[in-house]
């Protein structure tokens, strides 16, 4: 539809001022009537026809670009109504092609040349036209406004469409990063910013003055709540945590949505003790938020904080570490943070101590 009203509006101003040039080209070699009522036709009414027959048919922007090439036979037919008068048969045939190249590429460009083509000869038949390629000066000064005023409409137009799809492709982007329920960073984004982080760190481990750290955070008992209030409230405990860390957190904290109840955070450049402060908090914040709007109805957190350390190969064992600690805070009786450290050895048996 956008299409259809995109190619309405250059080819009423086009059509329009295209009329022009037709029309000094048949006062310099006047022509029989039916030819004017024609030109009168396609100049003012033809737009108002291909739009409305674009809009009624099944697939509007195949219709529309079958129009463009009912433009292209036109145009042929003109240049043979004209006797290939040449300055406005050369301006008709290179504003056609860029519409059409514009438009629909270059396969679009051949149809309408074959079409030109194909009507070109075919009104030459018809009319038995003579080849007569002079153009006196009123019918040059007549095809001006169409060099003119054309190219400006179809570039415009051709800009507003390419910062339009940049804005459109950019909403995409952003999307594509989100968690649909929680509008956190996806586990996929997120672990991508993982791998910089991580990568950074290896290459210039002293270029940042404090350190980084990967806080996971998983919520306790959280089958609980679907079973005992459905997942309706399910997902509520799911977005009002999510806001809590967003609240909680600092803004260069990289916050994504692991899976299912489990989140993680990338502490960016932080002290030793404010990102243990600051994980210590979080986890106190989900205990008290048992009500108010943020409620957790009843959930706590168990969460595992682990720091870059340059004997990690890979950024996966970063986040092994951190689902180990996380796994003790668990083992411990849930509802804390657990600090990995080497000498942490996870235990067989999930009830004793990590
Ligand atoms: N409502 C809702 N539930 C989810 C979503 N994703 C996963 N879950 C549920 O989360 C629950 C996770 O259960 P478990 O892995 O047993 O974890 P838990 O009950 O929190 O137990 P612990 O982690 O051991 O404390 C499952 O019941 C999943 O169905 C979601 O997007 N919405």
């Amino acid at each position: 539809m956008r299409f259809v009203k995109r190619i309405y509006l250059l080819r009423t101003i086009g059509l329009g001022v295209g009329f022009f040039c037709v029309a000094a080209a048949f006062v310099q070699q006047p022509v029989a009537w039916p030819l004017w009522a024609l030109l009168v036709f396609h100049g003012y009414l033809w737009p108002q026809v291909a739009r409305a027959w674009a809009l009624a048919s099944r697939i509007p922007y195949r219709a529309e670009r079958r129009n463009l090439v009912i433009d292209a036979a036109f145009g042929g037919f003109w240049i043979a109504a004209m006797q290939g008068n040449l300055v406005p048969s050369a301006v008709i045939l290179s504003m056609l092609s860029m519409d059409n190249i514009a438009a629909g590429g270059l396969r679009l460009f051949m149809r309408g040349l074959y079409a030109s083509i194909a009507a070109c000869a075919l009104g030459w038949w018809l009319l038995d036209a003579h080849w007569s390629p002079q153009s006196d000066l009123p019918t040059i000064l007549a095809c001006l406004p169409m060099m003119a005023l054309y190219p400006l409409a179809l570039g415009k137009s051709t800009y507003e469409m390419s910062k339009k799809l940049a804005e459109r492709s950019r909403q995409f982007e952003v999307v594509s990063q989100m968690d649909g329920l929680t509008h956190l960073f996806n586990r996929r984004y997120w672990e991508s910013l993982l791998i910089e982080e991580f990568s950074q760190r290896r290459k210039a481990p002293g270029a940042q003055q404090k350190e980084s750290f990967l806080l996971l955070l998983d919520l306790d008992h959280f089958k609980r709540i679907n079973d005992t209030h459905g997942h309706l409230v399910g997902d509520e405990v799911l977005r009002n945590f999510a806001q809590l860390l967003r609240i909680h957190l600092r803004k260069e904290d990289l916050i994504g949505r692991y899976g299912g109840e489990e989140f993680v955070v990338i502490l960016r450049n932080i002290a030793h003790a404010d990102a243990l402060h600051l994980s210590q908090r979080l986890v106190e914040r989900a205990r008290a938020s048992q009500d108010g709007v943020n409620k957790l109805y009843g959930c706590t957190v168990s969460a595992g904080l682990v720091p870059f350390t340059s004997d990690m190969e890979a950024h996966f064992v970063w986040l092994q570490r951190a689902d180990h600690a996380m796994y003790c805070a668990k083992a411990n009786g849930r509802d804390r943070l657990v600090v990995w450290e080497a000498t942490l050895v996870r235990n067989a048996e999930p009830a004793t101590v990590c």
